[in-house]
């Protein structure tokens, strides 16, 4: 059997669910919240709740019914509160430890501004909030009339959704006119080219079992679930000649429908969605875009996968030149890795930015497809680079070969410079 995610956290305790709810100012996260909290499912969780600015409205909101809402009102969560994240999540931890508090999840609420990133970092890098959690996933909240205009207006709300592993639709109900009907399939077909592993769930049916448990570690069946985690099939196959931009999208009808269960990657459902979509070979926008410079125009999801074994040192190497050369536009990242080494005990890896999760190597393959998978979504980097600069490092290509040796040799190169 495979452990759950990390074998290093065999032990007595095991690693706690954290989510991350985001969405920008007024999407409707913090209603969302309300009704989640007096869902059963949910009655083990415990609510963070990030206040920016000094009077904090939503634990008013919030009813404090699992004693396990702690306000953090520091201020903006993603820069100037971590060292509080720590601390609020190390003393639920000593609470639950030493009997005070009972919980089995925990939901981080941010603020509308946040950069969901650092937050994200901070989990995946504290020593030992590492150990204790495992980040079961990211949850935006996008506003279905209003959202199409804040993409437009902030970066920081394009980069949560495009991080999000489940986004949630809030205000479908003020879909009243033809108008903001048509608005709202453009927004989904803009969303599901930012991210097109994100099933986009209507907030009507945001229960918890299509919000929670999408990490790697399945708890119902207590194993990993990479397939279902990764969503690779999801995203859109290779682009050929295409370049980042998305301007050669020539459909303009909607295959989204938001009405039903068939963007829902939960549960048992992911391929039938990942096929619909697939089945467009690539992902469009509809026709919405006027303003040339739209955030998301520079963000792009894409997998690499081979089934060549590719060598530790190699494969280290490779994420090593994406972090340094391009981290802050490497908005997220997650594989499966077959290890030339240990062919049969793939590692899995996780990164936001240019943070990664300490990879965990698991005992064997969960299921048939034994390949390299990497779902990758980025900002502004060439695809085709990235591309050119994996198939370097794989094991075909010698460590003597020169155009290996050159990108070791200056990282820089690379992404620019190299001449094949
Ligand atoms: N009609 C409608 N209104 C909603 C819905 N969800 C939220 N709202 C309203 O939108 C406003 C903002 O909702 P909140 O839940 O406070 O949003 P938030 O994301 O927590 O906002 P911040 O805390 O400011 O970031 C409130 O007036 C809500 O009543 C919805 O599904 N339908």
């Amino acid at each position: 059997m495979t452990e759950p995610f990390d074998q290093r956290m065999r032990g007595p305790v095991a690693p706690l669910p954290l989510s991350v709810l985001t969405g920008f100012l007024g999407a409707g996260k913090t209603t969302l919240l309300n009704r989640l909290v007096r869902d059963p499912a949910l009655a083990g969780t415990a609510m963070l709740i990030n206040e920016f600015g000094e009077i904090g409205l939503d634990h008013l909101l919030v009813r404090p019914v699992r004693d396990g809402v702690v306000m953090l009102s520091t201020g903006c969560l993603c820069c100037t509160v971590r060292g509080d994240l720590v601390t609020a999540l190390e003393s639920l931890l000593r609470d639950r430890d030493n009997g005070r508090l009972a919980f089995d999840r925990v939901v981080i609420e941010t603020t509308g501004l946040a950069d969901p990133a650092p937050i994200l970092h901070t989990l995946m890098v504290h020593p030992y909030l590492v150990m204790r959690f495992r980040l079961d996933g990211v949850i935006t909240v996008v506003d279905a009339v209003n959202g199409a205009a804040t993409l437009d207006a902030h970066p920081e709300a394009v980069k949560q959704a495009a991080v999000a592993d489940r986004l949630v639709i809030s205000k479908t109900d003020l879909l009243d006119t033809a108008e903001r009907r048509a608005g709202f399939s453009r927004l989904a077909a803009r969303l599901a080219t930012l991210n097109p592993a994100a099933p986009q769930i209507p907030v009507a049916d945001a229960a918890p079992a299509r919000l929670f448990d999408c990490g790697l570690y399945d708890p119902a069946t207590k194993t990993v679930d990479v397939r279902r985690w990764l969503a690779a099939e999801a995203v859109a196959p290779p682009h050929g000649h295409h370049d980042e931009h998305h301007d050669d999208h020539d459909h303009d009808h909607d295959d989204h429908d938001h009405d039903d269960d068939a963007h829902d990657g939960h549960g048992h459902a992911p391929h039938g969605h990942a096929a619909g979509r697939n089945g467009h070979g690539h992902h469009h926008h509809g026709h919405h875009g006027h303003d040339p410079n739209r955030h998301d125009d520079h963000i792009r999801a894409f997998t690499l996968s081979t089934d060549e074994a590719v060598p530790a040192a190699a494969f280290d190497m490779f994420l090593e030149l994406l972090r340094s050369v391009h981290g802050p536009e490497l908005l997220r990242l997650k594989g499966i890795v077959k290890l030339a080494e240990q062919p049969d005990a793939p590692m899995v890896i996780h990164g936001v930015q240019h943070v990664f999760h300490p990879p965990a190597q698991l005992a064997a393959w969960p299921d048939d497809d034994r390949r390299t998978r990497l779902v990758l979504i980025v900002r502004d980097i060439a695809e085709a680079r990235i591309r050119e600069l994996f198939a370097a490092f794989l094991s075909a290509v010698g460590p003597d070969r020169p155009d290996r040796t050159a990108l070791v040799d200056n990282p820089l190169v690379p992404f620019g410079g190299i001449d094949r």
